[in-house]
């Protein structure tokens, strides 16, 4: 019997009924093809490593053959689009094959990006181009690479099918892992659809299965949301400490469990822009880098709204008030982690807003200049950290500061810089490395993934067979545009 046929995939999820749920078959794609697969996580899903040469896999993971016993879902969603509600949206592309256990007894969900059609595919065409799995891929494996919560990316399946965006391009599928791809839009659907008793179904079905300490509480319903702002300010910490842009920070693409999902027009800071925006579509920066942690707000009330016939309105209140101080306790300790500082001390978070003046300033490279930060040393603020500000005299009064900051603690040691270099990544994946693999990948080069994956796994270590990865990007960068098309 094929593997595939011997998974167990579970679907609680249908338990939940039409109002969460539809199943879809797939639609097949023609010649499917397995061009990348993540032998880690496979690994740690508990499939065997054959998987990569079985051809039942580019079969399954393409949409072409349903595994034995397994009805793949659509789940229903809705959302706030730049801030307007957009009504039912859904799963127009993903298709949920089920769950599967894992050794680590965690269940994770299998979901296929780019399967075809769904009853929520509206205009959509239910497909994914491959430029845009191999974004996805990649950032996911980046983000996880880097400690930061997120969907992960098993495989990919190339199609030589085309499909129109702006140009003519190809089809692919993604399999997205993840322990859970709930979103706050799925609570914003039985809300607006004044579907409560789903509303409550679906809300004890997460708390049971996600949060289940939350069912001690008072109102379990609230804890489960105060959980879930706590996760995301410390999510959104972590972004801005990488200096990742998610580019389309819409409710339906904020992860009830706090995790980073739907890499579309994402983007990480090169030089130093705190009001860089990532989306070209985004005219208006709603989702520019300085502006996430309000948008994660905005959407966690969303959630609160969508919630309200669960727990009372100052419950609500009281969990949302929770967020601004949950986020800047995060960040501070994000940044205090990326100077290197051990202890608390007053006036840290004027040192860290000092340096990010002067970076913006000169328009510093974010990761190098973090990273070259660990080589500050007593007697000379190392040159090339130097070099990287226009305004010397304004760096050097700042780092006289900080090497006094550092004296105070005794820390200007090897412990500190090492400590420093296990939180600032001296890899990152630049959207021109990203580019690099795709265009290799159009012209049928699917190497430059796994390399590009094998290096981002490990974006603290010193690689330097990888070195030519850390150079700034190169002038023809400038004309890559990522928007919403995928
Ligand atoms: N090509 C497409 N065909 C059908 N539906 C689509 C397509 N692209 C996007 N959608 C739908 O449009 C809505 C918003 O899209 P968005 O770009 O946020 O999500 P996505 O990239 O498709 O997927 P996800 O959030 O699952 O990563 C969703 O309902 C999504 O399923
Ligand atoms: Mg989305």
């Amino acid at each position: 019997m094929p593997y595939w046929d011997e998974i167990d995939f579970h679907q609680p999820l249908t338990e939940l009924g039409m109002a969460v749920t539809r199943k879809v078959p797939p639609t097949p794609v023609a010649e499917p093809r397995l061009v990348a697969w993540n032998t880690d996580l496979a690994e740690q899903l508990g499939l065997p490593a054959e998987l990569a040469d079985d051809p039942d896999t580019a079969l399954v993971l393409g949409g072409n053959r349903i595994p034995a016993r397994v009805e793949p879902i659509a789940t229903a969603y809705a959302g706030h689009q730049f801030g307007v509600f957009a009504g039912q949206l859904g799963d127009g592309r993903a298709l949920l094959l089920g769950e599967i256990d894992t050794p680590g007894g965690v269940r994770a969900e299998l979901q296929l990006k780019g399967a075809g059609e769904t009853p929520f595919s509206r205009m959509g065409d239910g497909r994914a181009v491959l430029r845009s799995t191999i974004r996805e891929y990649l950032c996911s494996e980046a983000m996880h690479g880097l400690g930061i919560p997120t969907t992960r990316a098993l495989a990919i399946v190339a199609s030589p099918q085309p499909v129109w965006r702006e140009t003519m391009e190809t089809a692919a599928v993604l399999t997205r892992v993840a322990e859970s791809h709930l979103r706050f839009g799925h609570f914003e659907q039985q809300f607006y659809r004044r579907q409560y008793a789903q509303l409550h179904e679906l809300a004890d079905y997460a708390i049971d299965r996600y949060f289940p300490t939350c069912r001690a509480a008072g109102n379990p319903y609230q804890a489960m949301l105060e959980t879930v702002i706590e996760r995301t300010a410390e999510l959104i910490a972590q972004w801005q400490g990488v200096g990742f842009c998610h580019g389309v920070m819409n409710s339906d693409n904020m992860s009830l469990l706090g995790l980073t999902i739907d890499y579309g027009p994402y983007g990480f800071l090169d030089g130093c822009n705190l009001g860089h925006i990532c989306n070209h579509s985004d005219e208006a920066g709603r989702y520019a880098y300085d502006q996430q942690p309000e948008a994660a707000l905005f959407n966690l009330q969303c959630l609160a709204q969508a919630l309200l016939p669960l727990l009372e309105r100052d419950e609500a209140v009281a969990a949302l008030q929770g967020y601004q101080p949950r986020y800047e306790a995060a960040l501070e300790r994000v940044f205090r982690a990326k100077l290197g500082l051990a202890s608390e001390r007053e006036g840290d978070w004027e040192l860290t807003l000092r340096l990010l003046e002067l970076m913006q300033g000169s328009g510093s490279d974010w990761t190098l200049t973090w990273r070259r930060l660990a080589e500050f040393d007593q007697e000379n603020p190392a040159a090339p950290l130097r070099d990287l500000f226009l305004d010397r005299p304004g760096f050097d009064a700042w780092a006289e500061d900080y090497r006094a900051r550092l004296a105070w603690e005794n820390s200007l040691t090897p412990e500190r810089a090492a400590a420093m270099r296990r939180v600032n990544p001296k890899y990152i994946l630049r959207n021109y490395l990203a580019e690099q693999a795709i265009r290799a990948a159009q012209q049928g080069d699917f190497s430059e993934i796994s390399r590009l994956q094998q290096l981002l796994k490990r974006p603290f270590d010193e690689q330097p067979e990888y070195e030519a990865y850390t150079a700034l990007p190169p002038d023809w960068a400038a004309q890559i545009e990522v928007s919403c098309s995928s």
